[in-house]
């Protein structure tokens, strides 16, 4: 089914110059429940934060378009990773649209480095100084969303404990536009995030689309300011069910190609997702085992879950009364 481009996911705006982004403020409070709300309701929101800057944001898509276009595949091959989803895949071909490259700990400026030097043996500091920027921005903003929403559940005592230690994998897309003649191509294959959760930014050529009833697909246009926030598998699990993880895709029309960027938030190894247990009631039993968040991302990309539906697969790992995996067989997306 294609997608309807009228719906619009909730846009939260994070004033900077408002007392709104002070914790314990009553601003802080009203904004934390819409952050809750749209995360329960939609798995998603628009996020318009001025605080990662128009030049940085400008400056990231010159420089990763630098990336995609100067330099040679063989060095872009070198971008190899042991971890699933953690290097390079591609290249954009007629009919493949998409092209990825990964940084893990993309707020290290050692790491951003050491991936610049193999795409650039001579260096390039700008590139450098971008992408350290805007992920440690992107990171920044990301915690802020987890605080708002362990605050908004009345977790903000106990933030230390439930607040989980992560790193962010930074990855940088090219969809290339669909060739002449096609309405439109698949840019990325329907999927929920199994990091715990995604911050994605983007050049403003529409793209991303979430899946909001069973099969009613809304694209999500951007702003110059704006991200969207993504909940992840493993954000879902902790929240006990009550935040959403939403199944997403890229789908491309027109003749633009789209560049994004996406910061994942990657728990440290040995985390283990725990759902605290006031979150846990009647109401809403415990859905979810504790488990160790790497295991699930291993298996989220292994052989064995290649067959079982992307949002089903935490389900499959983790839940407390496995579905009947028979029934989630996945359509295979090409
Ligand atoms: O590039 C985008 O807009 C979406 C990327 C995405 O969903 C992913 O990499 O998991
Ligand atoms: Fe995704």
């Amino acid at each position: 089914m294609g997608a309807n481009a009228e719906f619009q996911v909730p846009v939260i705006e994070f004033q900077t110059d408002s007392s709104d982004l002070e914790r314990g403020t009553k601003g802080w409070h009203q904004l934390s429940k819409r952050v809750r709300e749209a995360c329960e309701t939609y798995g998603c929101f628009q996020v318009v934060f001025e605080g990662i800057s128009r030049k940085v944001r400008d400056d990231t898509f010159a420089v990763l378009k630098q990336l995609v276009e100067e330099v040679p595949l063989e060095r872009k091959q070198k971008n190899v990773h042991p971890k699933p989803n953690h290097g390079f895949i591609g290249p954009c071909t007629e009919t493949s649209l998409y092209e990825g490259y990964g940084i893990d700990k993309a707020s290290n400026y050692d790491s951003v480095e050491n991936f610049a030097r193999l795409m650039w043996p001579e260096g390039h500091p700008h590139f450098c100084e971008t992408m350290h920027t805007i992920s440690k921005q992107m990171e920044e903003l990301n915690s802020m969303i987890w605080l708002m929403i362990i605050d908004s559940y009345g977790l903000g005592k106990k933030w230390e404990s439930v607040m989980i230690d992560y790193k962010m994998l930074l990855r940088m897309m090219k969809y290339k536009a669909p060739p002449p003649g096609w309405e439109s191509g698949q840019g990325l294959h329907s999927h929920s995030d199994k990091p715990v959760s995604t911050i994605i930014c983007d050049d403003l050529v529409s793209g991303l689309e979430i899946e909001v009833n069973d099969s009613q697909w809304i694209k999500l246009s951007s702003t110059p300011g704006s991200f969207f926030f993504i909940v992840g598998d493993p954000l879902m699990a902790w929240s006990n069910g009550r935040i959403k993880a939403v199944n997403h895709r890229v789908t491309m029309s027109g003749d633009k190609d789209r560049f994004s960027i996406a910061t994942f938030a990657m728990p440290v190894e040995g985390t283990i997702i725990t759902t605290p247990k006031e979150l846990i009631d009647e109401q809403h039993p415990q859905l979810f085992k504790d488990f160790n968040f790497m295991d699930f991302f291993l298996f989220a990309f292994s052989e064995q879950a290649r067959l079982i539906e992307s949002t089903q697969q935490i389900h499959a790992f983790a839940a407390l009364s496995p579905p009947n995996l028979d029934q989630n067989l996945a359509h295979i997306d090409g």
